[in-house]
């Protein structure tokens, strides 16, 4: 995948002046797209304003607002960096910052511990996450450039809001796929992980743990009256894993961002049932999980393209000593079931964030720094980058 010089400098513009801009490809295609959209009046960005326009969205886990943050599909990158070179920019800080601490290895053993006795007693399932903190040298274009390169199966994306700040991912999980026209939309209970190189059959944790997934999404769609279609269970590769994937299509009278708000979020980044399983995450996660399991995607012609927004990373500017750079947390969580055995699902969540830990670092590695080095003393989060 390549991107062309006018697209990186659009992309570095809107960086250096916190202008609203996306850079995403869909899955199945390397074809890169580029729109901006400056913040007006109301200091928001205008993603759902109406019905109509193209748009990028990116939604928070907590999802109770009718509000949705994105990007309009207004300038392009030329039209962006004529803006520039036309006006001078004072667009809104990101309201929220990603943390200097990362999860400690204790906190995620006190919360497990917790969560257990309670599946025991009652079933069900909640997915525990955690996140790392790294910071980096690599410049935003370089690092996605990398991870977008590794595969082309995944939506991938990179962008700035205000509310949300900058963020990127890669990720393998359809929330839903919309045709306006047939009335048709798309889904799929994708859970249970392993190692793509391990070739053992799926245990029975897994293969409950997916079900739990199915089911509700199942479930949710035949409440809204619709005909739903089920297809065989099958495997999807990811890189480094793999997991367990049901796809679901259903057909009928559709409000697709109500049943967005509806399905999300699934089990397979919640848990099931799913008011438990929420209490437990707000309860015993030591993070806000921001937009980490929330949706994301584009509208475009009316139809939409909506993903769970996982192998991702939450990233600002920063001041490492006297190095300038990012401070990037990844986020990654498990499924837990009362027979879940924790150091196989630390391990998981390890190997969920591996390949954007290595993107990170760069070819040689010398590019980031991870671990207790970075602390409120060591660094300083930045409004805007040094410009470059
Ligand atoms: C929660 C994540 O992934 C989700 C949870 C999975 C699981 O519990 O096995 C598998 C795929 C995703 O639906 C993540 O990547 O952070």
């Amino acid at each position: 995948m390549k991107i062309d010089e006018l697209t990186r400098d659009a992309v570095n513009a809107c960086l250096n002046r916190r202008i609203p801009f996306v850079l995403y490809a869909l899955p199945g295609t390397d074809r890169l797209v580029f729109y901006a959209s400056p913040v007006g009046e109301t200091g928001m960005s205008p993603a759902f304003v109406d019905d109509l326009t193209d748009c990028f969205f990116i939604n928070f886990f907590d999802n109770d607002e009718a509000y949705t943050p994105g990007v309009k599909f207004s300038l392009d990158a030329e039209a962006l960096l004529q803006l520039c070179k036309a006006r001078s920019f004072c667009q809104p800080c990101a309201e929220i910052r990603p943390r200097i601490s990362a999860t400690f290895r204790a906190s995620y053993h006190e919360a497990f511990s917790r969560i257990i006795p309670r599946l025991k007693s009652d079933g069900g399932k909640t997915v525990l996450s955690r996140h790392r903190t790294v910071f980096t040298k690599r410049l935003p274009v370089d690092i996605v450039m990398d991870y977008f390169s590794l595969t082309d199966s995944t939506f991938r994306y990179l962008c700035y809001t205000p509310e949300t700040g900058i963020w990127f991912g890669s990720t393998p999980e359809l929330l839903l796929e919309s045709d306006a026209k047939s009335r048709e939309v798309r889904t799929m209970a994708l859970a249970g992980t392993r190692r793509s190189d391990d070739d053992a059959s799926w245990d029975e944790k897994n293969l409950y743990e997916q079900s739990i997934v199915a089911d509700f999404i199942a479930e949710t769609l035949k409440k809204e009256g619709l005909d739903v279609t089920i297809d065989d269970l099958s495997e999807r590769r990811f890189l480094n894993i793999k997991h367990l994937c049901t796809e679901i299509s259903a057909r009928g009278d559709i409000d697709v961002v109500d049943l967005m708000q509806e399905l999300s979020p699934t089990p397979a980044v919640a848990g099931y049932p799913r008011d438990e399983a929420l209490e437990e995450i707000s309860r015993y996660e030591t993070h806000r999980r921001n937009c980490y399991g929330g949706y994301v995607g584009v509208r475009i012609d009316g139809n939409y393209h909506s993903y769970v927004n996982l192998r991702c990373c939450f990233m600002a500017p920063a001041v490492f000593g006297k190095t300038s750079g990012w401070l990037c947390n990844l986020y990654a969580g498990g499924g837990i079931v009362a027979d879940s055995i924790e150091e196989d699902e630390w391990n998981e969540t390890n190997a969920k964030t591996e390949v954007l830990a290595k993107v990170l670092s760069g070819a040689d590695g010398s590019f980031a720094v991870e671990g207790t080095m970075i602390n409120s003393g060591s660094i300083e989060i930045l409004d805007a980058p040094m410009v470059y």
